[in-house]
């Protein structure tokens, strides 16, 4: 096991109030998994992504029962344990990486800050991320590479200390559609060489489909559904998944309006006694404003709310 959560909650400090950006969130990764993490902007997504390397601001409070990177309890790390725990188990992708890369430094000296080998080495791993060029790329500013080629640059510097864990916050959304798809079985190729697990941010449905085993959906700082991918896309358990599954682009046929999920999310000022979807759901009935879902087990995974949607997950509430 790479990663073990259980009851997660950040708080952020702002001024009088606090904002409850994770309530509760609880999964594992299997080593070598590739799990994918959906929900609309503001769900959380990020904050938990940054909260396994500790990525987070002075203002962030992280409360958990247990919080386990690579077997490590990673709220109790000192600054120096952290330090390897992000140089050696954890690697990131972000979504922009001209941000990710040093603008005053050609690529070869940023690539040699990870790991010191010589240029015969290091165009080997560029080539093995599909760059034909690797020379130029070696002395080359980031100004001077595309976006497709400085998130190739990235992949190879994130992958050159062989993670066992790869975080990869939307690491295409700066990337033409031609470019995604390159770019990710490129990233997930990788990985599977490597033995890396992957936890995967993306807005992007299709793409989460189609790379990942496991689904989490997020809504308000909590993980409302997480089922292995066939599992949720062919009988979501919770209303918003099914609300996000048909809201997405691919799903409305030809001369079809799309579904837009009506309301907003719920500011998130402190954890709620009561479902947070209940206010926007279809199926709300009266409980769901008294009562906090806690998670039931469905086929293929888990769903926290009080009236889902398959017969398995009614029996058990
Ligand atoms: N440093 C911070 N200080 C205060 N609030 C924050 C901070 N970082 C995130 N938040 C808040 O935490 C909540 C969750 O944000 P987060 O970025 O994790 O969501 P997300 O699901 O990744 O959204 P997106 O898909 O737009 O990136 C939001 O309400 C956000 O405004």
């Amino acid at each position: 096991m790479i990663v073990e959560i259980k009851d997660l909650s950040v708080r952020f400090s702002t001024g009088r109030t606090a904002l409850q950006a994770l309530d509760e969130v609880s999964f594992r990764i299997e080593q070598g998994a590739r799990i994918g993490f959906v929900g609309e902007s503001g769900s959380g997504k990020s904050t938990l992504a940054n909260t396994l390397g500790r990525l987070l601001p002075t203002s962030a409070v992280i409360e958990a029962t247990t919080f386990s990177v690579g077997g490590q309890a990673v709220n109790q790390l000192s600054s120096k344990a952290l330090r390897h725990l992000r140089r050696d188990t954890i690697a990131y992708i972000f979504q922009d990486p001209m941000a990710a890369l040093d603008p005053t430094m050609a690529i070869a000296r940023q690539m040699r800050l990870v790991l010191s080998e010589d240029d015969a080495s290091l165009s080997d791993r560029l080539v093995g991320v599909g760059i034909r060029d690797p020379q130029r790329v070696l002395s080359s500013y980031p100004h001077q590479l595309s976006g497709g080629m400085a998130q190739r640059v990235t992949i190879a510097m994130a992958l050159m200390r062989r993670p066992r864990l790869l975080i990869a916050d939307e690491p295409t959304a700066a990337l033409d559609a031609s470019l995604k798809r390159e770019v990710m079985d490129l990233l997930f190729a990788r990985c599977a060489e490597i033995g890396a697990a992957v936890l995967f941010v993306s807005h992007d449905l299709p793409l989460v489909r189609h790379y990942c085993d496991k689904i989490c959906v997020m809504y308000a700082g909590r993980i409302v559904e997480q089922r292995k991918t066939a599992a949720l896309f062919s009988s979501p358990a919770h209303p918003y998944s099914r609300a996000l599954l048909g809201a997405e682009p691919g799903a409305a046929k030809f001369g079809e309006r799309l579904v837009a999920i009506p309301g907003v999310p719920p500011a998130l000022y402190e954890p709620t006694n009561q479902c947070a979807f209940a206010p926007r759901c279809p199926d709300a009935q009266i409980a769901c404003s008294q009562r906090r879902p806690e998670d039931l087990t469905v086929d293929g995974g888990c769903a926290k709310c009080l009236f889902p949607n398959t017969a398995e997950l009614r029996e058990q509430a």
